[in-house]
């Protein structure tokens, strides 16, 4: 039966939470394990539903995983991996981004490979063609089938000399996947930098790998003939904690998240302050709340890393409605970002998305028809609404706003938040929110 989640809005969150490892890293940690011909050990590992999607796909190809129940330590033992059923696969069809990942390591282990079709939030087309080009230039032969692709390396697979056509980070993640177990030495431009890219080059040097990353976005890969496991800590996740110092800042509240780390933050920090919210920082986590007096328009837009990072997009969005005055948001990393918003302006809030370019940054989708900037008019008096969660982000965003609004907002559709914030409803009701969840 589907949940309904009911919130009484208008008190202020304060209280603290706790935030674990990254969503956008963990799984693709537990896919690296594949790689080893060890087990490995993730520390940090949180229970969101993306986890739990990649633990079932390594176990029906044989890795076993373990974790103990709460201290998020998980064991992957990699040593009698075999491919899948394809029956088995397919139920996974549709689920989450990461099963792409498989690719690599799974032609590394057994020579080929079934994907199922891919999930993850619906905000743009989000095409792989990145992905299955640097996977040809590795030399694999990919074959699309109805409800996936096959993917076989019949003469191996050997580094290359890449260039993606823009710093995709699911397309960097998949050269360094792929690469580490590859013959000789691959070149890849224009990467992706993002600190979940550090974090599992991090984890594949300690398996045995040789990885530079130059300052020019350029990342080489040695190729070796054989990886261990590793021992790591995962980044805590920053989409996470962004989310929660948003919250502080429109309900007006004051939230210490533990395990949040200011080095990940930097781009969101800035904004953050501008706009009017303060943060401090300590060594196991960081405060952040209201600093008093209205909220500061301002103009953002979203970038791949070390820029504003678009999964804290939509929770700035919430903010900048109830800032003084006229913000504009200009989306450059995904062009149909802005669908969330649908259900803020029925809650009262001043928005208007446009399809030109309202910024500087380079961007793909001003020639096109794509409504990726928004216009952003504040303070609104929020209300309480009913709303069916779209996607991840835009998701927990409606919650903020529904915790910030006056009256009452019923939400279907909140697990689809679970697939990235782990016990969200428990660490909402420890921050004072008046919530009900009911079966409907
Ligand atoms: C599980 C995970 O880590 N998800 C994150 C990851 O998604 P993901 O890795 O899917 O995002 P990408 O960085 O690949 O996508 C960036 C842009 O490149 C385009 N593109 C990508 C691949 C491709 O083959 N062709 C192509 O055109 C996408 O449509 C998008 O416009 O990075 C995004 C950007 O920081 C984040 O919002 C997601 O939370
Ligand atoms: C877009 C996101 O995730 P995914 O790539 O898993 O869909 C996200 O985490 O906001």
């Amino acid at each position: 039966m589907a949940k309904l989640l009911t919130i009484q809005g208008g008190k202020p969150l304060q209280g603290e939470v706790h935030v674990r490892g990254a969503k956008n890293l963990v799984p693709k940690a537990m896919v690296a394990s594949l790689l080893g011909s060890e087990p490995s050990q993730l520390r940090n590992v949180p229970e969101i539903k993306d986890v739990e999607i990649v633990t079932n796909l390594l176990t029906i190809h044989g890795v076993k995983v373990d974790r103990d129940s709460t201290g998020g330590t998980m064991t992957l033992d990699p040593r009698e991996t075999y491919s899948a059923e394809h029956s088995e696969i397919d139920a996974y069809a549709g689920d989450s981004r990461i099963p792409i990942l498989f690719c690599g390591p799974l032609m590394h282990k057994n020579g080929e490979a079934f994907i199922p079709d891919l999930g993850g939030c619906r905000i743009g087309d989000r095409p792989i063609d990145y992905h299955l080009e640097v996977l040809r230039n590795f030399g694999a032969v990919v074959d699309k089938q109805p409800n996936g692709i096959h993917i076989s390396a019949p003469k191996g697979l050997r580094g290359a000399k890449l260039e993606l056509p823009y710093p995709s980070v699911g397309a960097t993640e998949q050269v360094l996947l792929t690469a580490v177990l590859a013959e000789g030495i691959t070149e890849l431009k224009n990467a992706a930098v993002e600190p979940e890219i550090h974090d599992l080059i991090a984890i594949l040097q300690q398996m045995g790998a040789i990885i530079t990353v130059y300052t020019d976005r350029t990342i080489r890969i040695e190729g070796v003939a054989r990886l261990s496991g590793f021992k790591h800590r995962a980044i805590p996740d920053r989409n996470e904690s962004a989310s929660w110092a948003s919250a502080a800042l429109v309900t007006q509240g004051d939230i210490y998240v533990r395990g949040a780390a200011q080095r990940d933050l930097t781009a969101f920090l800035n904004i953050y302050r501008k706009i009017g919210g303060e943060f401090e920082v300590d060594e196991e986590g960081m405060r952040f709340w209201h600093a008093g007096g209205p909220l500061k328009p301002l103009v953002l837009e979203t970038d791949v890393h070390p820029g504003f990072m678009t999964d804290w997009q939509q929770p700035m969005v919430v903010a900048l409605t109830q800032a003084h005055g006229v913000s504009i948001v200009h989306e450059t990393v995904y062009e149909n970002r802005f669908g969330f918003t649908n259900a803020l302006k029925r809650m009262g809030a001043g928005i208007q998305l446009h399809r030109e370019c309202l910024g500087s940054n380079p961007c793909r989708f001003g020639q096109r028809n794509f409504l990726h900037s928004a216009v952003i008019s504040g303070p609104a008096e929020l209300k309480g609404a009913d709303i069916d969660i779209p996607d991840l982000r835009g998701g927990f965003s409606h919650l903020i706003a529904a915790l910030a609004a006056a009256g009452t907002s019923n939400v279907t559709g909140i697990e689809i938040i679970s697939r990235g914030y782990e016990h969200f409803i428990d660490k909402i009701a420890g921050l004072g929110a008046d919530i009900a969840i009911s079966e409907r």
